[in-house]
């Protein structure tokens, strides 16, 4: 073993999030379109407009054709079924690793480690651009805390992590994020995590971060009140099924915040079966009818089920090169039978 400490070699510079938004700028029009989905969103985290919230989209983005032929079917899809669904589709641009792995387009959008960053930011920036012109609402996971005001102007709904939702550092960074965020239960199935993280992102406080001009800066966030619990199930299995449900929203209500939440159809809720949260959203269905305390769900689906060795080449089309998904009939059948189980009247009951 080498028993000398490492240095620090070969830094590259990179584009700052100035230029970048200068070279591929957000026109008013799409500014407007996306404080009103960032809106419509808050409004059924709140609970004033009853729709479901459902984030879905590709596990991680690697193909931008792939994902514009995919956000074209999102758009129809979201016609017939705009007065019970939300449709926000998961741009994913990087990814958390339980140990090593790809770390997504924005990281190595050649995936050949090759780790050019900033090709990653411009053609990630481009695609999400390409998909808020489509008139689709944006999430995506804040991940890396330099990396997210690249794309801030346009995101509307973030993910928090399993592997993350316990780190200060990005608790910090979601209280000044502007869309609305959901924080996942730890990887260990536990949600304390994540309703600690919901109380400290609510928060105004003062954090350190990267400004547009890539400098390190002292700033104060105005804290997110506009957050959620994400049951994504653990190690020890799924967290999706009625008494589960009813235990989060509980504990939840006992911490003071939101007591309403999304169900992650994906994950250890589907044990990586991709076909399998077919099951869960059947399950999310009849709670619907129940009354239960759900405002979301999220679902991992593409074009092609499944999933592919990740690879440099193209592969096949429209098929995920990180977990397996539901393809894109088995998406938009699911989802339509979903919508029929939103109840718009409904009043959703407090738990005891
Ligand atoms: O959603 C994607 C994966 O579950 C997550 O990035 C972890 O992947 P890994 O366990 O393959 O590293
Ligand atoms: C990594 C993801 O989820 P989780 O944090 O629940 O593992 C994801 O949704 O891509």
């Amino acid at each position: 073993m080498n028993s000398k400490l490492s240095t620090t070699t070969n830094e590259q510079s990179i584009t700052t999030p100035a230029e970048l938004t200068q070279q591929l700028p957000l026109a008013a029009n799409l500014q407007a379109q996306i404080a009103k989905q960032r809106l419509a969103i808050q409004k059924i985290i709140s609970g004033e407009d009853k729709r479901l919230i459902v984030v879905v989209g590709p596990c991680s983005t690697h193909d931008s054709a792939a994902s514009l032929d995919y956000a074209q079917r999102l758009v129809k899809l979201q016609e017939k079924v705009a007065d019970k669904l939300l449709l926000v589709m998961r741009v994913y641009l990087e990814k958390p690793r339980t140990c090593l792995g790809w770390k997504g387009m924005v990281n190595d959008p050649d995936r050949d480690a090759s780790n050019n960053l900033n090709k990653g930011l411009l053609v990630s920036r481009q695609l999400m651009l390409q998909i808020a012109q489509l008139g689709l609402p944006l999430a995506t996971e804040a991940l890396n805390p330099f990396l997210a005001p690249y794309f801030e102007d346009l995101v509307s709904w973030y993910a928090l992590g399993a592997r993350t939702t316990e780190s200060q550092t990005h608790r910090e960074m979601a209280s000044q994020l502007p869309g609305s965020l959901g924080f996942k239960n730890g990887t260990d199935g536990g949600f304390s995590v994540a309703i600690n993280a919901i109380k400290a992102a609510a928060q105004p406080q003062q954090i350190t971060r990267i400004n547009s001009h890539g400098q390190l800066v002292l700033s104060n966030s105005p804290g997110n009140q506009s957050s959620h619990l994400v049951l994504r199930g653990g190690n020890a299995g799924p967290n999706y099924y009625p008494e589960q449900v009813t235990a989060a929203s509980q504990a939840l209500l006992k911490a003071g915040v939101n007591h309403r939440v999304m169900i992650d159809a994906s994950h250890a809720n589907c044990g990586k079966v991709a076909e399998r949260q077919q099951e869960v959203l059947e399950s999310v269905g009849q709670q619907l009818q129940a009354n239960q305390p759900i405002l979301g769900v999220m679902l991992e689906s593409f074009l092609v089920a499944g999933q592919q060795p990740l690879q440099a080449g193209e592969g096949t089309y429209g098929q995920s090169m990180t977990d397996p998904c539901l393809d894109w009939q088995a998406t938009s059948n699911s989802l339509i039978k979903l919508a029929q189980t939103v109840k718009l009247t409904a009043q959703v009951a407090e738990p005891a």
